[in-house]
């Protein structure tokens, strides 16, 4: 892309190397079905059971987010389901802000598409871009404001404390993230948040290259919200095997059996909500 000085700089990170669409455009611009099934009265991907969910951009349904300014929100995952957590996609709009949430709440955002502004009290204003994300601990003043528009994913949930320890601000963004061992598994695993035993989940960035499986068919105590932000494959739930793409979003309750396989010509990148440094009693 050219500056204005006249020098080519190189492109931006948010350009992924093929058809250079943004990354994660899909997303927010998912393939559809084929337009058969597009007309198809009442076709429908997404499924809910009792220990699973699978939501479909086809199901999302959008109503101003409250305490946001200029803000549709789409709730996703919530208590309702069994979650202790709630993940919602809010879609800002041109001279849009957050809202706070509720007292001992945190919440952590990842910018799935355009651009905000994250300002708090103490730092100065930060510019949050596509694949950029900031956690903000429970009863933190902050402002995400957006001029123009930008897609967030949030998840929020009650801060379970755990002695004296305490959580802070945190701000970045998933390139810059080291890629951490997955002793037993091929996937490639980034962490958004630090593992230190203040912090009670963690967003796991998972990439699979096409034909790559995880090896561990699991089922464990944790809980999961799923984005699925580039790539396609097939995801098991219980007794369930889905055909899933970028933009599906999966709900996982405690012990649901999980396994997923990527396919097609491109890597799938999943983001994922996990529970972590807490006793399950
Ligand atoms: N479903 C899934 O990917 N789970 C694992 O990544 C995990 O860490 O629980
Ligand atoms: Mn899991």
């Amino acid at each position: 892309s050219k500056s204005d000085d006249g020098f080519c700089s190189a492109p931006s990170i948010t350009e992924s190397d093929e058809n250079s669409k943004p990354i994660y455009g899909k997303v927010t611009n998912p393939t559809l079905s084929p337009s058969h099934l597009q007309d198809l009265p009442g076709f429908t991907r997404s499924v809910y059971k009792q220990d699973h969910a699978l939501i479909t951009p086809e199901s999302h349904v959008y109503s101003p987010l409250p305490d946001w300014t200029n803000t549709l929100g789409a709730y996703l995952i919530t208590p309702a389901m069994g979650s202790h957590f709630v993940m919602y996609f809010a879609k800002m709009k041109e001279m849009s802000s957050s809202g706070l949430p509720p007292q001992d709440i945190e919440r952590l955002v990842f910018v799935v598409e355009g651009a905000v502004t994250l300002t708090n009290t103490s730092s100065s204003s930060r510019k949050l871009t596509v694949d950029s994300y900031a956690y903000l601990p429970p009863n933190f003043y902050h402002s995400l404001d957006c001029v123009e528009s930008a897609t967030l994913v949030v998840f929020e949930r009650r801060y379970d404390h755990l002695g004296s320890h305490t959580t802070e601000l945190i701000v970045g963004s998933t390139d810059k993230q080291p890629l951490l061992e997955t002793p037993g598994e091929v996937f490639e695993l980034r962490k958004l948040l630090p593992v230190s035993l203040a912090y009670d989940f963690n967003i796991h960035i998972m990439d699979f290259q096409p034909g790559e499986f995880l090896n561990v068919k699991e089922v464990h105590y944790n809980q999961h919200g799923l984005l699925l932000l580039e790539g396609q494959g097939i995801y098991r739930l219980g007794d369930n095997w889905y055909p899933v793409q970028a933009g599906d979003v999966i709900w996982m309750a405690p012990f649901v059996p999980q396994w997923y396989a990527a396919l097609g010509k491109t890597r799938s990148r999943y983001l994922l909500y996990k529970d972590v440094n807490r006793n399950p009693l």
